[in-house]
């Protein structure tokens, strides 16, 4: 099976990641269970160990922290290992004191047991989330503490068990429990940050050093060393400060809220608000909690968590038509208000909900979790300049031997012999090196910011300097946001029309279905929607009536003929079953309709084949496609009454026609995608639309070649061919030879499932090399799922070993922005929370400003590594020549070597700005690459 199947990947791939449980089991005698919650996010824990704080144990550490002068004890802060053996004891988690924590990317924590009233709860905090231990009968384990009890009710019952709100004494125990509603950044102290840095390794290096050159005389350099390292970190200090303060302004959600508590209606502020409280909506209010809507309808904009500024409709869990369910926060994402959203609309008499979770348990807490703990990040320029570095100190420590002789000849007293042992380590190893990396990220963060590209994790910015292969979404990426009319035509498939005419009765219900299977919402005055939706809309001539009544989810109105349609009941589009549905009442003829509207492809598969003319439709449809136009298709179906559940809705259905629309690109992403060929990019689309739409759109932005016959089109296994002379071939024949490197791909969601299926291990080295080769020669992905689209992602960077970038405008585009290795999202607001990278323009350019500016500081970093390196290997040669003409340098020489000489030239090198284009070639990020260029350097000099 490809590894992208895995249960464990399969997590990677969900967007709001809401997973069933999943425990991890005891193996050591002090290991306790944990099970594992969607609630925590891309960060959960896997092991939990208990330990007891050994009072005997901890007094015996004081005593030798005194007698070693605090050594021991800055050796206990620093290791965990020497902590856990030398303060505490393993234990029973009854009698724990302690935890020791192994979250999933590896870092470990030890945290404290929380004291609580009942000596039995057995409570802990890690990085924001509580875990509590059950010691029920088979449940012997820790779990996330959140409000889950609405999991065990059914729809019907919810309302009115909730009814009267929460009482005087839940209000209490939910405060306890769940504490309060609001995303609490921490800042750490002036006090606290130093002295965690002042007790770090870095320092502990700085300490060893400055008393030795003050053993050697150096005590003014010693001095202005130590006080450079403290300047620094206080500078370190108030930019950390600085983000985590925009972090907390991002968090905070000032308003006033209306809660029904004890049965009555009050006004608290929303950091009030628990979980289980019943809360008003109110219009263009922030949704301060993940809220279940109980009663009414409500307009949202989920931007800040998709970036996908369209509005979504949530209707109330009574508009559910499987009442008997119990509720499901993965399934029923469309009663769920998230924390964050913007409410545009309401809809109803009293529009209220139920706090379901709140603060960092929130989904969008999870993504302030992420933000707070971001995941390492395995990037090879920083392990191979850490060998890079052992090598510079192994051939330090070689010349050091070599020079022995000759010292020993000249007797130097012993104890500057043994000084110059340690000199040399000192020397070599570049201890400020981590702040001036911390300064090349931070400048480029700042310069990105300038150009209204908003970044919000700073180590992302080094990995898309390596980024070999752009990913593009096509639809409101590539293409502009607007779209034009192209045409339609109706169920005979025969010919475009370009305006609206009525020569049968079918083709005026055919203009009912565009004025009213869509969801577009008027605010204010304004058509709201999807781009096509409303294009359609204003085609078919209906208008949307302002209407305040529940009744009907909207009405509309032809005014040439006051033909009014109101639309019962709208499922919403969904990308991965690529259409919605909607039923429609006509007032004049008194009769109900369901009408689906979506892909063609989709559509054909669910349409009566006896209501449409497959040859027909399958030519007008390459016709169309091949002109790289959107192609939607349109079905109907009469009904008795606006009740119907969607299956019954959506089988059997007439086909009604097409609907076809102009998709130009944006003017500037030829250009762009010019310019990234030219800096070594390799750029591919990956799609949810039709292949030969997605194909020419490709073309057209130049991503694909213009000569059809290098084109092959992979549609199903058994449907592969060349796109000029359509003469099939055998994918796996083409992929398994060097042939496939002529060719260029285009290939469906539909053929990758089917050649996963097919290359089951994928480990014979014949399959590896059909994977290779697919990945590699595919430019254009296309009908895929948003999950398929982070699969697609997933492979590339597994596959071919590379960094990924990944830039999308949609909501179907979340999950594969979250996977690549440099995610860029569009955003009319603050910031799409699901990107480290947004862009507040619609220009591809940001792309290019992104890659520049990645590859310049990740050249920034290399050049103060080099020139650190280099700097301290030409000081350590010096000293070495002077020392064997007894001659040593002054404390100001060494000031001048260490500070005067190299820091106004490392500080220049991290302000260095990116030019305006990618140059042809990347930054080598492989220091042992770079040998033959810093053997370059020291010749210099
Ligand atoms: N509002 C809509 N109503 C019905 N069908 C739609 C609607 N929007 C898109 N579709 C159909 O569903 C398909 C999949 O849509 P999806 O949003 O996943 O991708 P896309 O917008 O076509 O492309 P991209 O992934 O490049 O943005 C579309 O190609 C189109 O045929």
């Amino acid at each position: 099976m490809i590894q992208t199947k895995d249960k464990q990947e399969d997590e990677k791939f969900s967007n709001l990641n809401y997973r069933s449980r999943e425990s991890t089991c005891q193996i050591d005698s002090n290991q306790v269970c944990i099970q594992n919650s969607d609630v925590e996010g891309d960060l959960k824990v896997i092991k939990i160990e208990a330990y007891q704080l050994s009072k005997f144990k901890v007094f015996i550490s004081i005593a030798i922290t005194l007698l070693s002068c605090l050594t021991f004890g800055i050796l206990l802060k620093n290791s965990i290992k020497v902590r856990l053996r030398c303060i505490f004891n393993k234990s029973s988690v009854n009698k724990a004191t302690h935890f020791l924590i192994t979250n999933q990317d590896g870092y470990q924590q030890i945290v404290n047991r929380i004291k609580t009233k009942d000596k039995n709860k057995i409570l802990f905090i890690n990085r924001h989330m509580k875990y509590q231990y059950f010691d029920d009968f088979n449940k012997k384990s820790f779990y996330p503490v959140y409000y889950h009890q609405l999991e065990k009710q059914s729809l019907r019952d919810i309302k009115s068990i909730h009814a009267e709100g929460l009482n005087d004494h839940k209000v209490e125990a939910h405060l306890e429990k769940y504490g309060n509603c609001e995303i609490h950044i921490p800042l750490p102290s002036l006090i606290e940050y130093l002295f965690d840095n002042l007790t770090s390794v870095f320092f502990i290096f700085q300490y060893i050093s400055m008393i030795l050159w003050t053993l050697e005389g150096y005590l003014q350099f010693a001095i202005l060393m130590i006080s450079v390292s403290v300047f620094i970190t206080l500078i370190n200090y108030y930019l950390l400060k600085a983000s985590l303060n925009k972090l907390k302004k991002f968090a905070k959600i000032d308003l006033n809220v209306q809660v029904i508590r004890n049965g009555v209606q009050q006004t608290i502020d929303c950091i009030d608000l628990l979980p289980g409280d019943l809360f008003l909506f109110q219009n263009n209010m922030l949704m301060p909690c993940d809220s279940l809507l109980l009663s009414g309808d409500a307009l949202v904009n989920e931007s800040s968590l998709t970036g996908e500024s369209i509005p979504i409709p949530k209707i109330s869990i009574l508009q559910n038509q499987q009442q008997d369910d119990l509720f499901n926060m993965e399934t029923m994402k469309n009663h769920i208000l998230y924390e964050g959203t913007k409410v545009i609309q309401i809809k109803g008499n009293q529009v209220y909900g139920i706090v379901l979770r709140t603060g960092y348990t929130s989904f969008r807490g999870q993504i302030f979790r992420s933000m707070l703990y971001p995941k390492h990040i395995s990037f090879k320029f920083y392990t191979n300049a850490t060998y890079f570095l052992l090598l510079m100190i192994v051939m330090g420590v070689t010349t050091y031997f070599v020079e022995l002789y000759f010292i020993i000849k000249i007797e130097l007293p012993t104890l500057l012999i043994v000084y110059r042992f340690f000199d040399t380590v000192t020397w070599m190893i570049p201890a400020p090196l981590p702040i001036f990396f911390s300064i090349c990220q931070t400048i480029s963060l700042i310069r990105l910011g300038i150009k209204k590209v908003l970044a919000t994790d700073p180590a992302k910015i080094v990995v898309a300097g390596d980024v070999s292969i752009m990913c593009f979404d096509k639809t409101g990426t590539l293409t502009k946001d607007q779209m034009e009319l192209y045409g339609y035509c109706d169920y005979t498939c025969k010919k475009i029309k370009e305006s609206l005419i009525v020569e049968s009765k079918q083709e005026e219900l055919l203009h009912k279905f565009f004025g009213s299977c869509h969801g577009v919402y008027l605010v204010n005055g304004v058509n709201l929607g999807d781009e096509l939706d409303i294009r359609m809309l204003e085609f078919s001539q209906f208008e949307i009536l302002p209407d305040e009544s529940t009744e009907f989810k909207f009405r509309v109105q032809r005014k040439i003929d006051n033909c009014i349609l109101n639309i019962c009941k709208v499922w919403e589009f969904e990308s991965s079953l690529q259409r919605m549905t909607v039923i429609m009442h006509d007032e004049q003829a008194q009769k109900f309709y369901g009408i689906v509207k979506g892909s063609p492809e989709k559509m054909f598969e669910m349409c009566n084949k006896d209501s449409v003319d497959e040859k027909n439709y399958n030519k007008i449809l390459n016709e169309l496609t091949n002109k790289g136009l959107r192609v939607i298709a349109v079905g109907y179906k009469e009904i008795q009454s606006k009740d119907a559940l969607r299956e019954e809705v959506e089988k059997d259905i007439q086909f009604a026609g097409l609907f076809v629309l102009k998709n130009k690109l944006k003017v500037d992403t030829a250009d762009v995608i010019q310019q990234l060929q030219n800096g070594n990019i390799l750029c591919k689309i990956i799609s949810g639309d039709n292949l030969l739409t997605t194909v020419q759109c490709a073309k057209e932005a130049r991503i694909l070649s213009n000569e059809s016959s290098n084109v092959l089109i992979f549609n199903s296994m058994s449907d592969c061919y060349v796109q000029n002379s359509q003469e099939k071939i055998d994918p796996l024949n083409i992929l398994s030879s060097q042939e496939c490197k002529k060719y260029q791909i285009g290939l469906t969601g539909k053929f990758l499932e089917e050649i996963q299926t097919h290359l089951q291990n994928g480990k014979s080295i014949i399959e590896q090399q059909i994977l290779k080769n697919l990945l590699i020669q595919t430019s254009v992905f296309s009908r895929c799922k948003p999950k398929q689209k982070a699969e697609i992602i997933y492979m590339l960077q597994s596959v071919l070993n590379e960094k990924i970038g990944m830039i999308g405008d949609g909501a179907n585009d979340c999950s594969a922005i979250k996977q690549s290795d440099m995610g860029i999202s569009f955003t009319k607001t603050d910031a799409s929370y699901s990107s480290p990278f947004s862009y507040s323009e619609t220009s591809l350019d940001c792309v290019i400003k992104i890659l520049a500016e990645g590859r310049c500081t990740l050249s920034n970093m290399i050049e103060c590594y080099k020139f650190n390196l280099a700097l301290n290997w030409v000081k350590f040669m010096s000293a070495s020549i002077l020392i064997l003409e007894l001659s040593f340098l002054s404390d100001i020489q060494v000031i001048f070597t260490n500070y005067f000489e190299y820091i106004p030239l490392l500080a220049f090198i991290s302000l260095s700005k990116p030019i305006q284009i990618l140059a042809p070639y990347r930054t080598i990020s492989n220091m042992m690459a770079q040998l033959d260029q810093l053997l370059s350097t020291y010749a210099n000099f």
